[in-house]
């Protein structure tokens, strides 16, 4: 099966041609899709926009709320070109996981809502003819999937998912679709990673192949003009005043990789964008460079209304927009790998991100707090399963990720029970298999909830920083007892502190849930002047502790969750709308965030 997580180019060897737009789509609440030869395609569903969640479009709440098997089918054209060539389907996303059928032939399955996967269609596919590509997808949760969580069956016969986590599920083709034709011999992979030498620089290179003609690399600057070049599939390019990829001032190389002896018709030929740069931890501190840095920014979600979780390059421009004016530079892929056109962007923009994998609602607290059940979460028949399917995550990401610039860190976790000793085995074993993953050993870690301190938790030798989030000032001390709040987490921090911190601390959660336009003086909880005292009162903290080493504020923007009643139609922890207006508390960050320098 085709491996390669390579984002699709077009040149004269490589084809990419998107297949989004509208596509058929139905439910199939009593799974009789394959019974009835849904694999072949339909035409008696409804038009469903593709990239998009399926949920936000439909008027009623059985259809908003469906938990199941659903299917996507449409018809592509495959031009007569294309024979000899290597065929697939790569699909950016399916939430949750998904079987792929071509003309009715089952092709591939695929577990996973947030990463690629491509399927071979090559012996599938009628040449100079329509074709049929049809998508079984699945929204469920467990406990043994990412993200965690149940699906209950309601007594009317409904299933209904119960999430362990504070996000909705939209679910669908929530990113694009591609008919790619590749040469039989190809790139499948590359590597890269920097050495720093004065005003010069080192880019170690790897190249992965499917056969053995010869491979030449070259590396050219921001003005097309080749500035180093290499023979071989490993080698080293050597750049002479090398510019530098440095945080809010990027600068890109272009990686050209040729495979073949004649330059002139080459057999493959691969390009992507790249940043010289280098990460390190050094004691308490974020090196970029050897430089250190100080994250300002944003814990996000991928969640726009009408698309609901899908990829929607007009939002990711809208939020860029606003992290630069704002001040920002860096944010959390929270809770789930986002679209890869989110870190190239990142790359251009020159901001840092942490990259998470869906290893949310490991917590049964957290479940309890969304309405879940008290017991560990570490200790359960679920875990054989949930571990496979997370170690298979964290290698995707890491190799779909690896060569972004924009990648500082990786985030095995959000939230874990790590106060349970039956959570020590599982990190173990995730730190272990995960270790050599990175080419360019950028840091691993996971965030800390409000139960995992420096005395409770039990795993605090594993990551490479502390991400903590924490709520004083909402979920508790909230409202006038803020001060009490204030002064808990100033224990806190003097308790990291007496312990001796020896590694970085960022704060990648805290704030308060705010209906825009809900004014009061003096101020209560959920009103816009209220958001701005909370976070007034982080500020003043972060200020007094050297060892911490950046502030990624709950969220950027208001965000869909599940109902409830701790919910008002979704969190409101935004310091925007969730179209994106400003709160009183965005232009507190403007002011705090642009009186410091771009990456401190
Ligand atoms: C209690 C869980 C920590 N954190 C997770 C995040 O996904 C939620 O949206 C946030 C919140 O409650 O606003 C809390």
């Amino acid at each position: 099966m085709e491996t390669s997580l390579l984002y699709p180019v077009t040149n004269d060897q490589r084809t990419d041609q998107k297949l989004d737009g509208l596509w058929q789509f139905k439910f199939d609440e009593t799974k009789q899709g394959v019974k009835d030869g849904w694999e072949t395609g339909f035409h008696d569903g409804v038009s469903m926009p593709v990239p998009a969640s399926f949920n936000d479009f439909f008027t009623d709440k059985e259809s908003r709320e469906y938990t199941g098997d659903f299917w996507y089918s449409r018809k592509f054209f495959v031009p007569s070109a294309a024979k000899g060539k290597a065929l697939f389907l790569r699909f950016d996303a399916v939430t949750h996981r998904a079987t792929i059928f071509v003309n009715g032939k089952e092709i591939r399955s695929h577990e996973g809502g947030f990463l690629p996967f491509t399927a071979d269609i090559s012996s599938a596919v009628h040449y100079g003819a329509e074709n049929t590509v049809v998508v079984k997808g699945n929204n469920e949760l467990s406990r043994e999937a990412l993200p965690a969580g149940d699906t209950i069956t309601l007594r009317n016969g409904k299933k209904m998912v119960r999430p362990f986590f504070d996000f909705y599920n939209y679910s669908g083709l929530n990113r694009s679709v591609h008919l790619l034709t590749l040469p039989q011999e190809r790139v499948l992979d590359y590597t890269t990673t920097f050495e720093l030498n004065g005003q010069d620089a080192t880019v170690n290179y790897t190249v992965t192949t499917n056969g053995d003609a010869p491979v030449t690399v070259s590396l050219a600057d921001a003005d097309g003009q080749v500035v180093a070049t290499a023979q071989g599939k490993e080698g080293a390019l050597q750049v002479k005043n090398a510019h530098l990829w440095q945080v809010r001032n990027a600068y890109l190389y272009t990686l050209t990789i040729q495979v073949g002896d004649d330059a002139q018709t080459p057999v493959d030929t691969y390009t992507d964008r790249i940043g010289i740069r280098t990460i390190k931890i050094s004691g308490t501190n974020i090196l970029v460079n050897d430089k250190p840095i100080y994250l300002k920014g944003f814990g996000r979600h991928e969640d726009s209304p009408f698309a609901g979780r899908a990829f929607d390059l007009n939002v990711e421009k809208k939020d860029f927009a606003l992290m630069k004016w704002i001040g920002a530079n860096s944010f959390r892929t929270s809770h789930y790998p986002y679209d890869e056109q989110v870190y190239k962007i990142a790359d251009e923009e020159g901001f840092l991100l942490t990259d998470e994998v869906p290893a949310v609602g490991f917590k049964m607290a957290a479940a309890a707090f969304l309405g879940g059940l008290n017991q560990s979460f570490f200790k359960g028949p679920w875990l054989k399963k949930l571990h496979e399917r997370h170690i298979d995550q964290i290698r995707d990401l890491i190799k779909r990720d690896k060569n972004h610039p924009s990648v500082l860190a990786w985030s095995l976790f959000n939230e874990p029970d790590t106060i349970d000793e039956n959570a020590v085995p599982y990190f173990k074993q995730i730190f272990d298999e995960s270790k050599d993953l990175d080419p360019q050993s950028r840091p691993r870690t996971f965030t800390l909830s409000e139960d995992d301190t420096i005395e409770t938790s039990k795993v605090l030798d594993f990551p490479d920083f502390y991400m903590l989030n924490r709520y004083p000032g909402w979920y508790h001390f909230g409202g006038y007892q803020i001060s009490d709040g204030e002064a808990g987490l100033r224990d806190e921090m003097d308790k990291w502190q007496k312990a001796g911190v020896t590694k970085p601390v960022v704060f990648t959660e805290f704030g308060a849930d705010t209906e825009a336009g809900l004014h009061k003086l003096p101020s209560v909880m959920w009103t816009e002047e209220y958001q701005v005292e909370v976070l007034k009162m982080f500020s003043r903290v972060f200020d007094d502790y050297d060892f911490i080493k950046g502030e990624q504020v709950w969220n950027l923007a208001d965000f869909q969750t599940v109902e409830g009643n701790m919910r008002v139609n979704g969190n409101k922890k935004g310091i925007f709308t969730r179209d994106r207006q400003p709160k009183e508390a965005a232009f507190f960050y403007h002011d705090r965030w642009n009186k410091l320098p771009l990456d401190y």
